[in-house]
Order: C-alpha cells, then structure tokens, then sequence
C-alpha cells in the first residue's frame, strides 16, 4: 500500500475516503453501505467518555473485523508484559543497542520487552519494548488490544500499513498505533531498529501549556494522521494479537487493511520530533524536564501521569551562574531513556544511539563524571549550544520494572556505575 498523504492535527475529527462516495453523509450506519461497503465503530475509550476525552472512529470496510479463524497462542516469548513478580533492583541500569538479527526476524518477532508496570488487566502502567528487525511482515497483519503503541524508530525507516492509512516514518519522528488498530510494518532500508513504548493507561494526548501560553511544545497541527488506503488482497494470511500480555495468532483469508473510508478522531498519527518547540530558561537554572512533554498519559491523580514522553531536542543553553546539563537528582518518578541520535548532554560516553537507561524511583542519578567537569568549568560568558542530538525518556509514576532478560542481556552494561566514579571529592572544610 502506498501513502496517500496526511491530514493534520491531534485527535480531530478527521474524515477521509479513498473511493469517492463511500463515507456516509449526515448519518454513520446506513442500511446499505456506498460500495457495499460493512459499517464498523472502534473506540477507544467509554462510550460514556467525556465528550473531551472520547475517541472513536467509524470505519468504512471491504469485510468486517469480526471475519478471521480462531486464536492460539503464538510463541514470541521475547514479548510480553510478566513484570509484575519479585523484588526489584534500585540499581541504576543501562543497556548497550539491542543487537541486530542474525535470522531473519520482522517487526513483531524482533520486539523485546525491556520493562514495565501495571498490566493491561488493571488498565493502567506501560510496557517498554525495543524491536530489531530486518525483514517486512509478510503476510502477517497485528493488532494491539492492551495498549496504544508510541513507537520511537532510532534506526531505519518504517513503513507502517494501518487499517486507517499508510504512515511511513523516519529516525527522530514517532509513530502512535491506537489499541486495537491493525497493521503491518515493512522495512524500506531492510532493517530497523527502535523503542516502543505500549500504554495500557488513559490515551496519550497534548499536555496542558499553562503560563506558556496557547503555543509552544508539541504544536498540533504538526501531528499527522492518514488519508484512507486500503488493500483488496485475499490469501493465506495471518493476524496476530496481543492480548492481556501475550500473543496469539488467527488465521485470516483477507488482508484486513481493507478500509475503505473512515471518520472520527480514533486514529494513528505521526509526528516529527525536530518540530517540537523546546522552550527552556533565559536566565539561570535547568528548569525540570516536564518542560520537554512531547504527550502525556494522565493517571487518576491530577498532575501525575501514567506516563510522559519527553524529549531532549538540539537547543541553546544560555543560563548564567548556573550549572547547565541536567543536575544531580532523585525522584519520585520512574525514568526509561533512550538515545535516537548524538550524544546526551548529560552523559559523555557510554549512552549510545539505540541504547537505553532506566532510573527508578528515588535512585540517585545525573551527570557522569566527565560530564560535571566540563559543566563545572565552562565558559558561560558564551552561550553552548546542543545540535544533532534527540533523546527521549518515558517517565512514569509508577516503578519500571525491568524484565529477567533485560536484567540478563549480555548488552547489559554491568559497570554503568562507574560512570560516577570519578566524581570527586571538593570539599574543603573551614574548620
Ligand atoms: O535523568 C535524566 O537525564 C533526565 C532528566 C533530564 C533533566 O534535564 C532533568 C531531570 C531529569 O530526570
Ligand atoms: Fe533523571
């Protein structure tokens, strides 16, 4: 399926159709759908949602969702979300990239749960996932029933076929598969590598701006959702599901990326995180990195999220008689990082591009070494500026628990805290 272009703006109430006539006018299910079409509803929150907050779509389709085989399990132990058992490390931890293939592995055999909290079950946490693959699904369609997926490519283009439209997206843009949306990933440069972050909470949508302003941050219209595409494929095929933590498989003799129009505001998008308007201090302080929410998922408790994604984009560090990278600190939250491209301004060496870090509640962390020399010492008559960099942390309320293998991966770096080692002792008593 090739792209047929985008609309703009988050959670719209977008309207597109492939084939001319095929969205019903002034009514959703008419007796009998343009085309022979099937009429179809998916939500994504309560039918009784506050009308701010609901999302659903109206699908136009070639055969309804309903029309595959029976489920059975389908084995890709690698991916799961069994992180709810036993003690867990307050070790600061961090991860070389997840190694490329060696067979040939696609988007859904290459995904590797790294961590984790709530379930689906309880509708609330996130699964943190890296993938690596290196070939197209073939044949092979998925759908996500326990979570919206925010997927963060670091290497290698992706070409992601949704029910809703074709999003083809790059290195330092995400994409956002909503929960129960079917589609298929093919690899334009043959492979691929990134993070996925699954949100079994409340929908992802903009963070409120406060004294910012009415701009600033992620602006809305640069998020991207697609015009309707479909395929009209019969075959052997299969669907894949996630399902309360694991995966089932179902076969199906149609390729269900057969919508032909839909309206509605429940819908993927994408959005390019060099847009993203980074606003930060012009006097003195590193201000807190809730500055830098990309999209929040908000938990029952105002103003602490299930989850926020926020990112480190390029950008001019001016403040005066202050200590710029990110300061020492403990928090109450919960920190997943990731690298997309460059070098982290608080960490010299060791953080590398399709690598990850995991800082959990209350355990100390902050620049490395090498880091609060240069920091301590810089000229701050001038200012620094950071270019070609674009970092990321998933930040959660709740402690991320990292799985046994992520805890066993020979990319483990087993000697992360040596990072601080060499941080010495300054002072001086008066006495
Ligand atoms: O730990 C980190 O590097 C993430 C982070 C960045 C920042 O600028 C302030 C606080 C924070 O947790
Ligand atoms: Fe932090």
């Amino acid at each position: 399926m090739q792209s047929t272009g985008y609309q703009t703006g988050f959670a719209n109430e977008f309207a597109t159709e492939a084939v001319a006539g095929a969205l019903p006018i002034g009514r959703n299910s008419p007796q009998k759908v343009a085309h022979g079409l099937y009429a179809e509803q998916v939500s994504g929150t309560a039918f009784t949602a506050p009308r701010r907050e609901n999302r659903r779509s109206w699908l136009y389709r070639i055969r309804p969702a309903a029309m595959h085989g029976t489920f059975a399990p389908f084995a890709q132990p690698r991916f799961h979300n069994d992180f709810e058992t036993g003690p867990v490390s307050p070790d600061q931890l961090r991860w070389s990239p997840l190694p490329m293939p060696t067979g040939a592995v696609d988007f859904v055999e290459g995904l590797f749960t790294m961590a984790g909290n709530g379930s689906p079950a309880a509708q609330h946490g996130v699964g943190v996932h890296l993938y690596a693959a290196n070939r197209d699904m073939e044949g092979r369609y998925f759908y996500d029933a326990d979570g919206e997926l925010l997927i963060v490519p670091q290497q290698g283009r992706l070409h992601i076929e949704t029910e809703l439209g074709v999003l083809e997206v790059e290195p330092q843009e995400i994409a956002l598969i909503p929960r129960g949306i079917r589609f298929r990933v093919a690899l334009p440069d043959g492979e691929a590598r990134g993070y996925v972050c699954e949100n079994f909470g409340a929908l992802v949508r903009l963070p409120d701006l406060g004294p910012i302003g009415s701009n600033g941050l992620a602006n809305p219209r640069d998020f991207q959702t697609p015009n309707a595409a479909y395929e009209e494929r019969e075959g052997d095929f299969e669907l894949i599901a996630k399902f309360q933590g694991h995966l089932w498989r179902a076969d199906i003799g149609h390729s269900p990326l057969d919508v032909v129009a839909w309206h509605g505001n429940y819908a993927p998008c994408k959005y390019d995180l060099r847009r993203f308007n980074t606003i930060g201090s012009i006097s003195f302080d590193h201000p807190d990195p809730s500055i830098f929410t990309v999209l929040t998922s908000p938990s029952d408790t105002p103003g602490t999220a299930n989850l926020d994604f926020v990112v480190f984009p390029p950008r001019w560090l001016v403040a005066q008689d202050t200590f710029r990278p990110p300061w020492f600190h403990r928090n109450i939250a919960s920190e997943f990082m990731g690298l997309v491209t460059g070098v982290y301004d608080a960490k010299a060496e060791g953080f590398a591009p399709g690598g990850a870090s995991l800082h959990n509640s209350m355990s100390g962390h902050g620049p490395d070494a090498a880091t609060f020399e240069k920091a301590s010492s810089a000229d701050l008559t001038k200012p620094d500026v950071i270019k070609d960099t674009m970092a990321f942390m998933f930040e959660t309320r709740a402690v991320i628990r990292p799985t046994q293998q992520a805890m066993d991966a020979a990319h483990r770096q087993r000697d992360y805290q040596e990072c601080w080692k060499g941080l010495k002792k300054s002072f001086v008593s008066p006495r």
